[in-house]
């Protein structure tokens, strides 16, 4: 559904040449909800807006179910922009206009008849699950709420395509979830294509079907969200990938860490489980082979795409020679282990 072929794009900035697309290829399947991610100046913005003009990249090809948008005059690629949405991080809705309002004005500008405005704002309301909100202005809105209808107005015109510019990097935690699942749900239930532009790994795991990382404007590395997880291959995505995992030893804990091993202190190990790790009940294994105990302090596993991966924190409790054995066994099982500290 959206083909970028070779597309690159500099700008000038005080005298200085910045290359903040480097010539990218990108194709994003029909139905896809496709993620990119990358670090704050990574060139993610660039890329989405280039995929619609509002940046016109210098060179390379744009193309919308087939149709390079390079090449279209200034009233072609109005009447194909129409097909291709976009939603923001500050939602961009009008302060003067209520929630109909807001959702109305894309079917203003396309000339659509008041009736026919009225047939499609109310299904479309009721989709986001803003029904009873129809007359509240912005101000009197949530972030979460404002995003909804930001979301109602970009599907007005029918889009092929919905691009997604940070659209949940101003909302909590929670309000973020719910804006993920409605964008689910309507990639689902109207098959619409999907590019969204994110920081968050969260939101890559949450609703993605593939994911491409950007670094210093080049895509470094894409795969299907599952294979991302389990095998990213460059230190940059493992970073992104272990950015999902919240797993820290508690402040208490910390206090009590020590960097000796003498006298009997209790190793603390990080044992890191992903795509390369044998598939075994190794901490059973562990405990029946070499008589050690793991007293677990924290952890957290994810089952994505076909495989575990994840981050376990424990004490290990027993002799230090079968202790060894113990960490040589993770090791051999593709498990990266870490010896954080020792505690008495
Ligand atoms: N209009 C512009 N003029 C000059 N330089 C720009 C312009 N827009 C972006 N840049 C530069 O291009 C590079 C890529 O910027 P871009 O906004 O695409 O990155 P990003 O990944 O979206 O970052 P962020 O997550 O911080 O928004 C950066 O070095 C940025 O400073």
């Amino acid at each position: 559904m959206i083909t970028l072929s070779a597309i690159c794009k500099t700008y000038q900035s005080g005298g200085k040449r910045i290359e903040a697309l480097k010539p990218t290829d990108l194709h994003v399947p029909k139905g896809e909800i496709f993620g990119i991610i990358g670090s704050s100046g990574a060139g993610k913005s660039t890329l989405i807006r280039c995929v619609n003009l509002l940046e016109r990249p210098d060179a390379g090809a744009v193309l919308i179910d087939g149709n390079d948008l390079t090449l279209l005059n200034d009233s072609q690629l109005r009447q194909e922009r129409q097909h291709i949405a976009m939603i923001f991080q500050h939602f961009n809705l009008l302060a003067s206009r209520t929630v109909y309002q807001n959702v109305a004005l894309p079917l203003e500008l396309a000339g659509v008849s008041k009736d026919a405005i009225a047939a499609k704002i109310t299904p479309l309301l009721d989709l986001v699950g803003l029904s009873d909100k129809t007359n509240v202005y912005p101000a009197n809105l949530s972030g979460g709420q404002k995003q909804r209808v930001a979301i109602a107005r970009a599907l007005a015109n029918d889009p092929k395509v919905l691009l997604c510019d940070e659209a949940t990097s101003a909302l909590d935690p929670s309000t973020t979830k719910s804006v993920l699942q409605l964008l689910k749900t309507i990639n689902q239930k109207l098959g619409l294509t999907i590019l969204l532009i994110t920081h968050e790994m969260d939101v890559v795991k949450q609703i993605c079907d593939q994911v491409a990382l950007i670094d210093d404007g080049q895509l470094v590395e894409q795969a299907e969200v599952g294979a991302f997880f389990a095998g990213a291959k460059t230190e940059l995505a493992r970073t992104f990938v272990r950015s999902t995992l919240h797993v820290e030893l508690p402040e208490s804990y910390q206090a009590l860490l020590s960097n000796s091993a003498a006298d009997n202190n209790k190793p603390v190990i990080q044992l890191c489980f992903h795509g390369d790790t044998v598939d075994a009940p190794v901490i059973t294994q562990v405990a029946q082979q070499f008589n050690v105990d793991l007293s677990i302090i924290s952890a957290q596993m994810e089952f994505i795409g076909g495989s575990k991966f994840g981050l376990l924190l424990a004490e290990v409790l027993g002799e230090a020679n079968a202790i060894n054995h113990a960490i040589e066994y993770f090791q051999q099982h593709n498990i990266d282990v870490e010896v954080l500290g020792y505690v008495n």
